[in-house]
């Protein structure tokens, strides 16, 4: 059997009510990874299953360090050759920034499968167990190699870099709304339809290997009556970079493009991504060029965020990092 490792971190999957109907304010992150091994035994029919708690967190809770931590063992587990796949349990409201954190900085075609669930482990129709199983499944499927990061959840196999949790409550809650899923999970097996074309795994220059920290990088929201308050107190705590999650198709409130202009002439990288969650932010008014914003195509803020983490590791050249922008 193909051997998959689990790394826990905590989430809902792993959360515990009072009651069978309660689905809101449980303890999220409360059971350990053997517990929730020990619930799904058909998962020993596909995988040879073992697991490592990394943290026991509700995924709001998610820093930089644990990001880190999550690559490095990643790559030491897939750089053995007994290890076909990895999943990984996570809550699910920053999971897609984990997914994608991990789809710039694991170095392997083997599958890594992000999983969690909607309801507690105590809930009645618990969506984990059979996610959780859906993803050692995946993890263990060959067809599911060189796809970059994936997320398994409600029965659909997501892509890391355009998938994102759509609904607050619902099991239905992780979708790339227009730019679609990259298959299904059904009938007990794994269908493939899409692939993204941009760059990811082992076509990724970034590499975290030596590094113990990430660079600062905040995002502002854009709303009607928008000042530079908000920009100005992120670049005075030290900010290296900030997404901007502007209104349509990136734009701003000329009073905080002008707090951010003047962060981009002090040496901060701004990226203009958008609040819309579809279509790309690309070259809009000639202005926002000329004073150096930075066009963050498709990604949402989020994640917007953490390739301009990634790219502020590499270099603070405006050109190249708009080039990391377009490739991934
Ligand atoms: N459904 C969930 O997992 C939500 C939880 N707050 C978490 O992200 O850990």
């Amino acid at each position: 059997l193909p051997q998959v490792k689990i790394l826990a971190t905590g989430g809902t999957i792993a959360g515990t009510a009072s009651s069978s109907t309660q689905m809101t304010g449980y303890k999220a992150g409360d059971l350990g990874i053997q517990v929730l091994i020990n619930a799904v035994p058909q998962m020993k029919d596909f995988a040879d299953v073992s697991g490592e708690q990394i943290v026991k967190i509700s995924s709001n809770n998610m820093t930089d360090a644990v990001l880190l931590r999550l690559a490095k063992r990643c790559n030491e587990l897939l750089a053995d050759p007994k290890v076909s796949g990895i999943v990984i349990t996570h809550g699910t409201d920053t999971l897609e920034e984990t997914a994608y954190f991990l789809n710039l900085t694991v170095h392997s075609d083997k599958p890594v499968v992000l999983v969690g669930a909607m309801r507690p482990a105590t809930a009645i129709s618990a969506d984990g167990p059979l996610n959780l199983l859906n993803a050692v499944k995946l993890a263990a499927d060959p067809q599911a190699k060189g796809r970059g990061v994936l997320i398994a959840m409600n029965d659909t196999i997501g892509g890391a870099r355009d998938t994102t949790k759509t609904n607050t409550t619902n099991v239905a809650t992780f979708k790339a709304t227009e730019l679609g899923a990259m298959g299904y999970i059904a009938a007990g097996k794994n269908y493939f339809f899409n692939q993204s074309t941009r760059r990811h795994t082992s076509a990724s220059e970034f590499d975290v290997t030596k590094l113990d920290a990430l660079p600062r990088v905040d995002i502002v929201y854009s709303h009607a009556n928008a000042d530079r308050v908000p920009v100005d107190a992120f670049v005075k705590a030290g900010a290296k970079g900030l997404v901007m999650a502007g209104s349509g198709n990136g734009s701003l409130h000329e009073w905080e493009e002008k707090g951010a202009a003047e962060a981009i002439k002090n040496g901060v990288v701004v990226v203009r991504s958008s609040r819309v969650g579809n279509g790309p932010v690309t070259v809009s008014v000639k202005r926002y060029t000329d004073e150096g914003f930075l066009n963050g195509g498709t990604l949402n803020p989020q994640k917007a965020r953490i390739l301009l983490q990634l790219a502020l590791t590499r270099t603070h050249d405006p050109k190249e990092i708009q080039r990391i922008f377009d490739e991934y």
